[in-house]
């Protein structure tokens, strides 16, 4: 389980995240939405250890997260792969940092998982298209097993159709490996959809976080209203009762 308590994170003088606390049991999705500069990178950052918090703990199971390698998916499929490496080269790095022995067969489930012929793994990262470039970004955050893969704006640089592909393969893997995901999205729909849990991030403190689907029936601030209500009127969320 992930818990961040009463975590306190400055960026230069400015404190950009005040007095946050959210706990994501092993297994379960967590979406974090929030308008841009509400400071969900700088979350991501602190839960991956590459920021020191103020103040407030962030811990899995007791430890610091840094000990069970926490994976990230980047939101920007090419950039997140060096371009002079083969995509295999790439996806095997956290197998060899880690000492890990990668069986055949668990290659080619996961990439069956993820629709990926095996052999795009032999092409460089700009010989493949965006949509399978993030899936195999997923591959490589899932190869070493973490308990904990984080997802910044997984889906954004997709068209509607590898979104919803991408969103799915996501959710069933995410049921055969077990790993705890922490989402973030602009999308609410996608939030409600896939979350068991939504924590809405504003100028750096939650003004929100309750299960999905109570959230989306009756978000208890006015914020949060305006945020359903917005995204029901874009068509990305249905309007439920
Ligand atoms: N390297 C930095 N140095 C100082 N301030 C920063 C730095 N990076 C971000 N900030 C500030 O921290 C705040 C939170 O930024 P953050 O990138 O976490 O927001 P975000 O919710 O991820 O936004 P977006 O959706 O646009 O990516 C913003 O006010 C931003 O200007």
């Amino acid at each position: 389980m992930l818990t961040v308590s009463n975590l306190r994170v400055k960026r230069g003088a400015r404190v950009t995240l005040h007095d946050i606390s959210l706990s994501l049991p092993a297994g379960k999705t967590l979406a974090v939405v929030g308008e841009s500069g509400a400071g969900k990178s700088t979350l991501i950052a602190a839960i991956l250890g590459l920021l020191k918090p103020s103040g407030g703990q962030i811990a899995w199971n007791g430890a610091p997260t840094r000990m069970v390698r926490p994976a990230l998916v980047m939101q920007e499929p090419r950039a997140a792969f060096n371009p002079v490496l083969s995509l295999r080269q790439s996806i095997m790095e956290p197998v060899v940092a880690q000492n890990i022995k990668l069986t055949q067969e668990r290659l080619q489930r996961l990439c069956a998982g993820l629709e990926l012929p095996l052999d795009i793994l032999d092409r460089r990262p700009g010989q493949v298209s965006i949509g399978q470039a993030q899936r195999v970004g997923i591959l490589r955050a899932l190869i070493a097993s973490p308990p904990l893969i984080l997802f910044d704006e997984p889906l954004s640089a997709l068209d509607a159709v590898a979104q919803k592909h991408t969103a799915r393969l996501i959710s069933d893997l995410q049921g055969e490996e077990g790993f705890a995901a922490l989402i973030v999205t602009h999308d609410l729909g996608y939030a409600v959809a896939h979350a068991d849990q939504i924590a809405v991030l504003k100028a750096g403190r939650i003004e929100e976080i309750a299960d999905s689907e109570t959230f989306a029936l009756n978000p208890r601030s006015e914020y949060c209203r305006t945020l359903r209500d917005a995204a029901i009127a874009l068509g990305a969320l249905e309007a439920v009762a």
